[in-house]
């Protein structure tokens, strides 16, 4: 494999994704001798393959080289087609078309995983996406299998189902648990990131600019998802992009249109040079050579920045291990932050109680940290959100449990993808309370969180927004194991909680402070909706969280009294 790092190995090499320094070494050392080659390499196999697909670019640390011995197909990039008749294998859907498979999986997704588990007499079932065989699990035993399977991997089921190949011989079938590794060295890197965040300065500031919109209108998904993009570009990334209007515009719309460009025919033949690919190898090159232009312009000439770039750099990260931190940061977490973030806005428009719950919250925290005056009567002049800027980072992590509740009820209402996993042990692994069913060696496994997210009897009502179902005397995610998995569950709980909490928090709380605001038309005009049930509608056959159907539209002006506080 050219610019891997061949001349290290003394056998057989090819790219995958691991966490191992060493091979990220490897791949720098080859990038020093050939650094064109090493460009295209990266360009073609990582960032135009699989800096699109989030969770893989997230479980990609270091493009890394590795030489492991021929093994069966279950480590192969050829899938084998599923054995019905030896293996086990649940029921195959009836809607399964040679080379395609079942195009109701790309299209109509959410339905297509009701009927074909409703058509199995075990809720499970199997089907095709293009040529990969793939187990679609449902039900309490599915689901456990699904988030506790110590030898379903990750990486390579992202990988193949979100658009792209799976990795040829990957080191994680020696070692299935390799993106954890991952999730450790990110969770290691990002921390102490947030400590220094000053995220209340940059959420204000950003508030403050849009206060300044004559027309009082904005698009939460759109100015709403901007800001955490800035945010999240400030916190994991580097100033010159975070403080550039126009590169943060330009990075924004590269990032979307790689987000964007998933077709099934991508999934379907991984191999052929599909218009997708082609947009992706492009933007994703793009959104390479910004990053390496930054970090090479502050080794050339020594310009030091006060960001995560500098101290990625000064931790001794290789370039690479620092583009994939950055970029997978940016995959994993924008779409998820910035679209949860924007529907807190319209659910809350529509219910007074939430609301006032919300606004009492952050009254009290502010209220304890910085006291409205010496004499404690409630003269302050002070505005709210100026006193927001004294909540230490603590207090915005632990004393917000309202908009905790808020947050976690937008994510199970937006829960509208699937995780997947692919079975890359050389054994079948049995799906309990099916009889003999399993998923075979090789195949992908896929679970669609409205499984369990929108399942009425779980979740009673279950497309209405009503954080009041987490509440202890209703506990409705309490009552059985993995009933909530909007921050992933078992063994792989999502590393970016805790900064995704913190964004959402922050965002919330001085937005609230600052502003009124009502879910309105186009035009202006108010919308008539019940509490929890705004009218923009989500699509559940989308593949992620994603931006509402149809146009969303706040109408907001400065709060009434603000300025001395509630
Ligand atoms: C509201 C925001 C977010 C939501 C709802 C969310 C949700 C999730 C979920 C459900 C998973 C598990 C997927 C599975 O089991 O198949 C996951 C994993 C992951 N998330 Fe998040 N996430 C969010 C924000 C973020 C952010 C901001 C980052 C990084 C800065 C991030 C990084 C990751 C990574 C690296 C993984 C993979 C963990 C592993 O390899 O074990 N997430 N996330």
């Amino acid at each position: 494999m050219s610019g891997c790092g061949d001349e290290h190995a003394p056998g057989k090499c090819s790219v995958t994704f691991t966490s191992q320094s060493r091979h990220a070494q490897l791949i720098e050392n080859g990038a020093r001798t050939s650094r064109w080659k090493s460009n295209y390499t990266v360009l073609t196999k990582s960032i135009g393959l699989c800096v699109g697909q989030a969770y893989q670019a997230m479980s990609s640390p270091a493009f890394s080289t590795s030489w492991v011995p021929r093994v069966p197909y279950a480590r192969s990039n050829q899938p084998a087609p599923l054995d019905h008749k030896n293996s086990f294998a649940p029921k195959l859907v009836s809607d399964s078309l040679p080379i395609v498979g079942s195009l109701n999986f790309f299209t109509q997704r959410w339905d297509f995983f009701q009927s074909a588990a409703s058509h199995s007499p075990t809720g499970q079932f199997s089907f095709y996406a293009g040529r990969y065989p793939v187990i679609g699990l449902s039900g309490d035993e599915g689901r456990k299998v699904f988030f506790e399977s110590k030898v379903l991997n990750f990486t390579e089921g992202y990988g193949a189902l979100i658009g792209g190949s799976p990795k040829t011989e990957a080191t994680a079938m020696d070692k299935p648990e390799s993106a954890n590794e991952f999730a450790d060295y990110f969770t290691k890197r990002l921390n102490p990131l947030l400590k220094r965040g000053q995220f209340q300065k940059h959420v204000h500031t950003s508030l403050q600019k849009l206060a300044d919109d004559p027309t009082g209108m904005a698009n939460p998904f759109d100015s709403i998802y901007r800001i955490v993009y800035q945010i999240t570009m400030r916190i994991v990334a580097c100033n010159e992009i975070a403080s550039d209007p126009k590169m943060l515009a330009t990075t924004l719309k590269s990032f979307e249109t790689l987000e964007a460009a998933v077709s099934p025919t991508f999934i379907m033949f991984p191999s052929l040079p599909t218009k997708a690919k082609l947009v992706r190898a492009w933007e994703g090159a793009r959104l390479y050579k910004i990053f390496q232009n930054i970090i090479d312009d502050r080794k050339k000439t020594g310009r030091r920045e006060t960001d995560a770039l500098q101290s990625l750099m000064d931790q001794g990260d290789s370039t690479l291990q620092i583009i994939t931190f950055v970029l997978g940061a940016l995959f994993a977490g924008q779409l998820n932050s910035g679209i949860n973030a924007a529907w807190i806005f319209v659910y809350l428009a529509t219910s007074p109680t939430w609301l006032s719950r919300v606004r009492t919250e952050i009254l009290t925290v502010a209220d304890k940290y910085t006291p409205r005056n010496n004499n404690n009567s409630n003269t302050n002049t002070t505005p709210l959100a100026q006193r927001l800027h004294s909540i230490p980072l603590e207090a915005w992590e632990s004393e917000f449990p309202t908009i905790d509740l808020c947050l976690r009820e937008c994510i199970r209402c937006q829960s509208t993808g699937a995780g997947f996993r692919k079975n890359t042990s050389d054994n079948a692994i049995p799906i309990p309370g099916t009889g003999n069913e399993v998923i075979p060696p090789g195949a992908f496994v896929a679970y669609h969180l409205g499984d369990i997210h929108f399942n009425p009897a779980i979740y009673p009502d279950p497309s209405r927004w009503d954080p009041g179902r987490y509440l202890p005397d209703r506990a409705e995610d309490q009552r059985g194991k993995h009933y909530y998995v909007g921050w992933g569950s078992g063994r792989h709980p999502c590393p970016g909680m805790k900064f995704a909490k913190l964004e959402v928090t922050i965002i919330t709380a001085f937005w609230a402070a600052m502003f009124e605001w009502e879910n309105v038309d186009a035009g202006g005009r108010r919308k008539v909706e019940g509490e929890g049930r705004p009218e923009l509608k989500t699509n559940w056959n989308a593949h992620t969280a994603s931006k509402p159907v149809g146009e969303a539209w706040v109408r907001f002006w400065t709060r009434e009294g603000e300025k001395v506080g509630l």
